[in-house]
């Protein structure tokens, strides 16, 4: 089969559930190889949304392709091509990790070899743990589990809700490590919902952002950073009261726990402000500015955020 650009195509998608439209003519293509951020407000229709495209719900018009098949005409086709972990994954608690994924991989309409029940344990980074019972495992792992599980019939799209979900920071950083390997080795193409901000701007390429069931944009993360007006930029810099007045002399500042945060900044003025610290002699450690996608993301959505950040 040819491989087209666009391995996921959601087309005019509609649905009303009771009496609520809560997807109106939403439409977005996911580019071959890319990991996408699917942002919204809570409420906003991203959960009906990947029911749709996975098919678990049949919208009342409009189509999903996957790979180029219609969920609709040419379901198992399209359903070959995709993977998903949408509510919390079906593990078996008393069999090991091993059992499970034999499990799962026997349930597949086409054969899985051990080679590939192999290759996806090593993604995912189990191979000590998988011929332990899966009760022993921490939520990270069974997260991991769940995903191996999700890419045993080598899918090219994968998507995710919520993946983050009660995982620690070290699981969260695993799990974006193992995402990103799977976007760049395998040219696997991500769908992420997720409310935590910080961890898209960290996770994702592109984000699709959607509000009250419609499309509002579908861009680069970095773009979206780009055009935010103004950020907040912290600056850990030593020594602090000098670096305060060199600062203060063209920026508001104020200190943090994390630094000087300098306000109002225009991400293409970053340059000046290290250039000002620097020619003072002050020893600059280095300078953030994660409040970016989040600045962006509530001037796209009107304000209307309501994000967990
Ligand atoms: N079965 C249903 N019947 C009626 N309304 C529903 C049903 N399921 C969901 N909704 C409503 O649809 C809207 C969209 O819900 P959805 O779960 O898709 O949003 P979401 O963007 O995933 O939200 P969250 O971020 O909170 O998970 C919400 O207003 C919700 O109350």
């Amino acid at each position: 089969m040819k491989m087209n650009e666009h391995p996921l195509v959601v087309e005019k998608l509609n649905k009303t559930l009771g009496k609520k439209q809560i997807i109106h003519d939403l439409s977005f293509s996911l580019e071959r190889g890319k990991i996408y951020g699917f942002l919204g407000p809570n409420g906003s229709g991203k959960t009906t949304t990947i029911r749709m495209i996975v098919s678990l719900i049949k919208p009342d018009s409009g189509e999903v392709f996957i790979e180029g098949n219609s969920i609709s005409k040419n379901r198992e086709q399209a359903l070959e091509h995709i993977g998903a972990i949408v509510e919390n994954p079906d593990l078996y608690l008393y069999l090991t990790g091993m059992q499970n994924l034999k499990h799962f991989a026997d349930m597949n309409p086409r054969p899985i070899e051990q080679a590939r029940i192999d290759e996806v344990v090593r993604l995912v980074d189990l191979e000590h743990a998988i011929h332990k019972k899966v009760k022993s495992y921490s939520l990270g792992m069974k997260q991991r589990l769940g995903i191996a599980i999700s890419i045993l019939h080598s899918p090219s799209v994968l998507i995710l809700d919520e993946p983050t979900n009660g995982l620690d920071p070290q699981g969260i950083r695993d799990l974006r490590d193992y995402l990103q390997k799977l976007a760049q080795e395998d040219e696997v193409t991500l769908l992420v919902s997720s409310h935590q901000l910080s961890e898209i701007e960290l996770l994702c390429d592109r984000a699709v952002i959607i509000q009250e069931g419609k499309l509002v944009d579908e861009v680069s993360v970095k773009t979206i950073a780009n055009e935010a007006d103004k950020m907040t930029v912290t600056i850990e810099v030593s020594p602090q009261e000098q670096a305060l007045e060199v600062l203060q002399q063209e920026w508001k500042t104020n200190l943090s726990g994390d630094g000087i945060e300098i306000h109002e900044v225009a991400y293409q003025e970053i340059p000046q402000v290290i250039h000002a610290l620097s020619q003072a002699q002050l020893a600059v450690y280095s300078v953030s500015y994660k409040k970016r996608l989040e600045d962006a993301y509530f001037s796209l959505t009107d304000g209307k955020g309501g994000l967990n950040l």
